[in-house]
């Protein structure tokens, strides 16, 4: 992982990674809230009954992996099945996780909840055509949430190497919700929840040179961007932390 991939893996530099996507996965959104909903695209159509979304993602992941992408336990790509191998040399990255960390992936349920639950949210009624920059906009989201989410195995790395002896009569057990409840830090959760709203209410705010002439609204609406966090980044971050605690002592 970038930010801690040079010196130790604490929970502050994971941590301190996960604040700083915040930021790319806010503007991501604020980039897709440009156009509206654009339901072509997202409708089987073209070869084989899929939709130009799934074409673009699967087609985009492809040219990733031939380029090296997902060699990173935090990268994991939504069409797993048939991707090429990259073509090019590339650097291994010290292994800090489990072997088994690869095998953790909540990317449906990333994929299911962007497109039924969030894109309602932000996005106006519409179509104005440009069902190509959408989906593209559509996979940058995705990729980003991903990532986020997938940190969640350092994240439960960390936790389990500051409390072995809290974590590992829990995995032995196979006891789920123990797990989810030692690693939970409400107090943590809240801060990110308020910050991200705040992040929204900054960089998605009209600039303009004229003082007090920022104009109403904002591109889009804050509060959807706690409620991405409360209702589906967090828990599904946490998930990942328990499936890879699950498999840390194998
Ligand atoms: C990621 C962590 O684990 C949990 C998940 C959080 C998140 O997804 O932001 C925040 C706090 C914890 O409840 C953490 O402790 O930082």
């Amino acid at each position: 992982m970038d930010a801690a991939g040079g010196g130790e893996l604490s929970l502050a530099a994971v941590r301190d990674a996960l604040v700083r996507l915040e930021d790319s996965v806010v503007f991501a959104l604020i980039e897709r809230a440009r156009h509206p909903r654009n339901a072509p695209a997202y409708a089987p159509a073209g070869g084989g009954g899929r939709s130009l979304v799934e074409f673009y993602v699967r087609e985009a992941e492809a040219l990733d992996a031939k380029a090296g992408h997902y060699q990173k336990p935090e990268d994991v790509p939504f069409f797993p099945q048939d991707l090429p191998s990259t073509l090019f040399p590339t650097k291994s990255s010290p292994q800090v996780l489990h072997p088994l960390a690869s095998l953790v992936t909540v990317n449906d349920a990333i994929w299911k909840m962007y497109f039924d639950e969030l894109l309602p949210l932000f996005t106006v009624d519409g179509d104005d055509g440009s069902y190509a920059e959408t989906v593209a906009l559509d996979f940058a989201c995705l990729q980003l949430l991903s990532r986020r989410i997938h940190i969640g195995k350092y994240v439960a790395e960390v936790k389990f190497k500051d409390a072995p002896q809290d974590y590992s009569p829990l995995i032995q057990a196979k006891d789920s919700n123990s797990l989810m409840d030692l690693l939970t830090f409400k107090a943590v959760e809240e801060k990110v929840k308020k910050r991200v709203e705040k992040k929204g209410r900054t960089f998605g705010q009209n600039v303009t040179l004229e003082d007090n002439a920022g104009g109403s609204g904002f591109k889009i609406d804050p509060t959807v961007l706690s409620k991405l966090y409360d209702q589906w980044v967090m828990p599904l971050t946490k998930d990942v932390e328990v499936e890879y605690l699950l498999r840390r002592l194998d």
